[in-house]
């Protein structure tokens, strides 16, 4: 399972680098696998997987069907600056704790007053970013996923009046461009969707650990239940309303803001004490496009009432406003309000602790320490994709805030998902498709079973009437003529026999022509013979009449001799004869040829017939080449549902099989921790070998963990070591000790190590060095160290308490190293801004030693001392202004005015600022304005009015000049 409760194994090689710290480093280069670009979405290259329905039996069977198409994306981080309020401004503070590089994407926090560090997010908006552009990089390309189909995240964390709520919640009732989030959010939501979709919400808000509806504000301790097999976080006991439109969103919305609890704190008024969380949940149908059931969809795709069947895509948006990321002590919160900002705490904290583990890859992530955690398990290191925009303001007084605030920013960058569409079938619409189908195929085929009843009865029918038909053909066919008939019959039974019939046929017709012929010549011949015979008898008629007048012996004798006599007797008769045979053939001719017309004329009567049961043998067989096509395609039909049904078994069986694996897993994951944990009790002795040894380990060994605390590889892992770093402090070798104050250091201006370096005796052993040492570097980091520790408010009452104060005067006038007396300059700086210790530090004479480190003439060093009485005098005059403190400033009797005087028109540009603030505010204590005028310190207020290269100074000193009587009185005198 891959969310905040568990992906720790996971590699994360697409993890955007960290590269090495400086005063200007790149803490983390935050784009890492996923480009330059600043759109929170890389449109995923997420197929979209359609699922194809085949025809069933009559049983259908709905199964779960989670497709994953999985794909790893870093979550989102941009950073928004809220714009200067009447506070910020009114406080004309020396400097802003941060500088916005956007066309760098880059965010500069001044890590302490001598250096600042870059930090790189996806998106950085300055103090005028329209709140449409915020919406447009941080939270559509979620909004467009989620209508995908995927689970997405929309976060804002900050501390409490840096603009989460104005970012997401502002309704922009009456000025549509001041919309937030959530309303512009559900604004592409419902014109995404369309009427046969659904977008419904919840709205809740966790307070003091408790899930109360915002939309039923009766509803409390709503609990959380997360499914066993999937993972899915849900809250049933939840209202949940369908939305229509927007108008009906922007109701119920105001509806739950007006129930949201927000409690006062002195920072804010309005400021929320309860993490808001909106929930979208969208449910949108997809249409089956499965080319390979294109034919079955046709018939299929509606149901028997019409209605379209299609697969669901759910996915849910979550918009969460966390509560101010404040610290307790510093919200001024008291009673009821510390109980409810430690429950606060808890749940940032643990979210925190979870983010930090995914980011370090840790293989236990704390994700049951709170309910925030478990709400937003699959946002972080799940599997939908989550975008967080990171508030915070300008001042400085924030610093410490502003710093965790970026830091945590920086750690969610780390944190990769693994973001998977959520799909299922419609299964209700799938049964009713595949019963439907079903029912169909079931009609179809009883109604083709009876078709082929009745055509094979009717088949039958015929095959007898043609048998019956065919058995009295051929018996015609015996009777009229043996042989002819006979082979007509088998014509019939094949179709070679009747081309070979039909080729008779025309033979026959052939023959019948020749017989023609023959006739014709025959009758020609007659004809001939007739003329011949006709002609003969002419001649014997001729002879006959010329014998009476010849009287010629010759002639009557040729005329009466016997031969001639026979001869012609013989002719005649051969001619007659012959004349005979030929009437005869004639006749013959004649009569067969009329029997054999007759006969062609059966054949073709014949022909028809057998072309008749030739019609009907096609139609047999064209019938039940039909009807044998239909039950295979009802075969196939039932083939494919039944498979498909095999299929889903089978996916049943492997997601219960996985389940188990699952389980198996988490139960061999939880005896990991286990070992893990026992591990951790008795440290191993790997690392107690290390540790131990650290005193005997060479430099070498000290100057990789210092390379590796630089590179802020090391944080809270540390903890087995720090008390053996610690205790190499005071070790004899030089060399050693030198790194290890160097580890120290780097561990120091992490703000996230401080209280652990502080509880394990850390800080004591810096001011032992910074006391005793007589080593340069030694002295230069040990001061740079306390120096950091000085930055936190609640480090800085403990510096003094432990003699700090002193030490850091003393080591003042130790050494003339321009860089160390920056540190020491520097870690005074810092306890100036503290009122509470005033007292303390002028007594212990650090002010003095302050003003006395200007002798080494070194830039850096006059913008710390510079820096410092700017942190004095604005201490003292805001104390002056609420009516908290009367008196002559601590500040004069060392000589701080005189020495502003003498070098404000020297300095540098920033140190000049500062110079000119700490006039500013002296200048604002009425009980040293006659000094005040006398030292020259009005002269330059003036000056400083008219010529400050900052606006807000040069406002400050004109509103001295026309408040202070005095100056007022002086500068009429003028
Ligand atoms: N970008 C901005 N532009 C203009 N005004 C802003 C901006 N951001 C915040 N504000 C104003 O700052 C004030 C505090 O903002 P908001 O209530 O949103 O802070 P928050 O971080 O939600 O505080 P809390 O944690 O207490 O809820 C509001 O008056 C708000 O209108």
């Amino acid at each position: 399972m891959s969310s905040l409760g568990g992906n720790g194994g996971r590699a994360k090689s697409d993890r955007p680098p960290s590269s090495s710290s400086g005063n200007t480093s790149l803490r983390n280069n935050g784009v890492g696998a996923q480009g330059q670009s600043h759109s929170v979405r890389a449109k995923p290259a997420v197929s979209n997987p359609r699922r194809s329905v085949t025809p069933t039996s009559t049983t259908t069977r709905s199964i779960s069907h989670h497709h994953v198409d999985p794909e790893s994306e870093r979550v989102r981080v941009a950073v928004r600056l809220r714009p200067k309020n009447s506070e910020d401004l009114a406080g004309a503070d020396y400097a802003d704790c941060v500088e916005l590089q956007p066309e760098l994407k880059r965010l500069k926090l001044r890590k302490n007053n001598w250096s600042s560090e870059a930090y790189r997010f996806d998106e950085v908006f300055t103090e005028t970013a329209s709140q449409k552009r915020v919406y447009e990089v941080v939270a559509k390309p979620v909004v467009e996923s989620v209508l995908d189909g995927y689970n997405g995240t929309v976060m804002a964390y900050g501390q409490t009046g840096t603009g989460k709520t104005y970012t997401l919640g502002r309704l922009g009732k009456d000025d549509v461009s001041e919309r937030g989030i959530m309303v512009r959010a559900l604004e592409d939501i419902i014109a995404g969707t369309s009427a046969s979709d659904s977008v419904e919400i919840s709205y809740l808000q966790l307070y003091m650990e408790s899930i109360q509806d915002l939309l039923a504000p009766e509803k409390i301790n709503i609990p959380i239940v997360e499914d066993a097999k999937t993972g899915e976080v849900s809250v049933p006991g939840v209202e949940i309303v369908k939305i229509r439109n927007l108008d009906h969103f922007l109701q119920i919305l105001q509806l739950g803001e007006s129930n949201r609890h927000a409690a006062n704190t002195k920072l804010n008024t309005e400021s929320s004490r309860s993490h808001a969380i909106l929930m979208v949940y969208i449910r949108r149908f997809a249409e089956e496009k499965d080319q390979t059931n294109i034919d079955q969809q046709k018939d299929t795709s509606t149901d028997r009432h019409g209605r379209r069947l299609s697969t669901i895509r759910k996915s849910k948006l979550l918009i969460v406003d966390l509560a101010g990321s404040e610290r307790v002590d510093k919200s001024g919160s008291e009673g009821h309000l510390l109980e409810e900002a430690k429950f606060i705490n808890l749940s940032l904290t643990s979210l925190g602790k979870c983010i930090n583990a995914l980011a370090e890859n840790s293989s236990h992530i704390p994700i049951r320490d709170s309910k925030l955690t478990r709400l937003l398990r699959d946002s972080f290191g799940g599997s939908a994709r989550t975008s967080l925009i990171v508030t915070i303001g300008p001042s400085s007084r924030h610093h410490a805030e502003t710093a965790s605030t970026i830091m945590f920013g920086q750690r969610a960058m780390k944190v990769v998902n693994t973001v998977k569409l959520k799909e299922e079938f419609d299964y209700e619409s799938l049964c009713r498709k595949l019963e439907t189908q079903v029912d169909h195929l079931t009609e179809e085929i009883d109604r083709q079973q009876k078709l082929r009843e009745n055509d094979k009865k009717e088949m039958e029918k015929k095959l007898d009437e043609f048998q019956i038909s065919s058995a009295e053909a051929e018996k015609r066919f015996v009777n009229r003529s043996e042989s002819n008939l006979c082979e007509g019959l088998k014509f019939h039974k094949n179709s070679i026999l009747i081309h070979q019939k039909l080729k008779f046929s025309s033979t026959t017709s052939v023959k019948a022509e020749d017989k023609k012929c023959r006739m014709q010549n025959i009758k020609e011949e007659n004809t001939r013979l007739e003329m011949d015979k006709a002609r003969y008898l002419k001649h014997v008629d001729y002879f006959k009449f010329l014998i009476p007048y010849t009287g010629s012996k010759c002639y009557q004798h040729q005329l009466e001799s016997s031969t001639y006599q026979k001869i012609l007797a013989d002719t005649t008769q051969m001619y007659e004869e012959k004349i005979a045979d030929l009437v005869k053939q004639i006749e013959d001719e004649n009569e067969r040829s009329v029997s054999a017309e007759k006969e062609t004329e059966r054949m073709k009567n014949q022909m028809n017939d057998i072309q008749m049961s030739m019609q009907v043998d096609y139609y047999i067989l064209s019938t039940e080449k039909y009807s044998n096509k239909f039950v295979s395609f009802c075969n196939f039909g039932l083939m494919l549902v039944t498979e498909r049904i095999e299929a889903l078994n089978q996916q049943l069986n492997d997601e219960c099989t996985r389940a188990g694996e699952i389980e198996e897993e988490l139960e061999s994951t939880k005896n990991l921790l286990r070992e893990y944990q026992d591990s951790v009790q008795s440290i191993p002795p790997c690392l107690r070998k290390f540790y131990i040894n650290l005193h005997e380990t060479t430099t070498n060994e000290l100057r990789l963990l210092f390379q590796k605390v630089k590179m802020g590889k090391i944080f809270l892992n540390f903890v087995f070591g720090l008390k053996k770093i610690l205790s190499l402090l005071d070790s004899g070798d030089l060399d050693v000790q030198t790194h290890a104050v160097k580890v120290v250091a780097n561990l120091a201006a992490e703000d996230i190590n401080q209280e652990r370096i502080v509880r394990e005796g850390g800080l004591d052993a810096l001011l032992m060095l910074v006391e005793s040492s007589q080593n340069t570097t030694i002295l230069r980091v040990a001061s740079g160290a306390i120096a950091n520790l000085a930055m936190n408010e609640r480090n800085q009452g403990l510096i003094t308490s432990k003699r700090g104060a002193r030490l850091l005067a003393n080591a003042a006038f130790k050494t003339d190293d321009a860089q160390t007396l920056r540190m020491v300059a520097g870690a005074i700086a810092n306890l100036c801004g503290n009122e509470k210790l005033h007292v303390v530090l002028k007594d212990d004479g650090a002010i003095k030693a302050l003003l006395g480190m200007s002798r080494s003439g070194n830039s850096d060093v006059i913008a710390q001392i510079a820096r410092g009485l700017a942190n004095f005098a604005k201490c003292e005059s805001r104390r002056i202004m609420q009516g908290r403190w009367k008196g002559r400033s601590l500040l004069m009797e060392d000589g701080v005015l005189l020495w502003l005087v003498a070098n404000l028109n020297t300095s540098s540009t920033s140190t000049r600022r500062h110079m000119e603030l700490a006039i500013c505010h002296l200048a604002q204590n009425e009980d040293i304005a006659r000094d005040f005028i006398t030292s020259g310190g009005l002269k330059e207020l003036i000056e400083i009015s008219d010529t400050s290269a900052r606006e807000d100074i040069r406002n400050l000193a004109k509103k001295t000049l026309r408040s202070s009587p005095l100056f007022r009185g002086e500068l009429r005198a003028e």
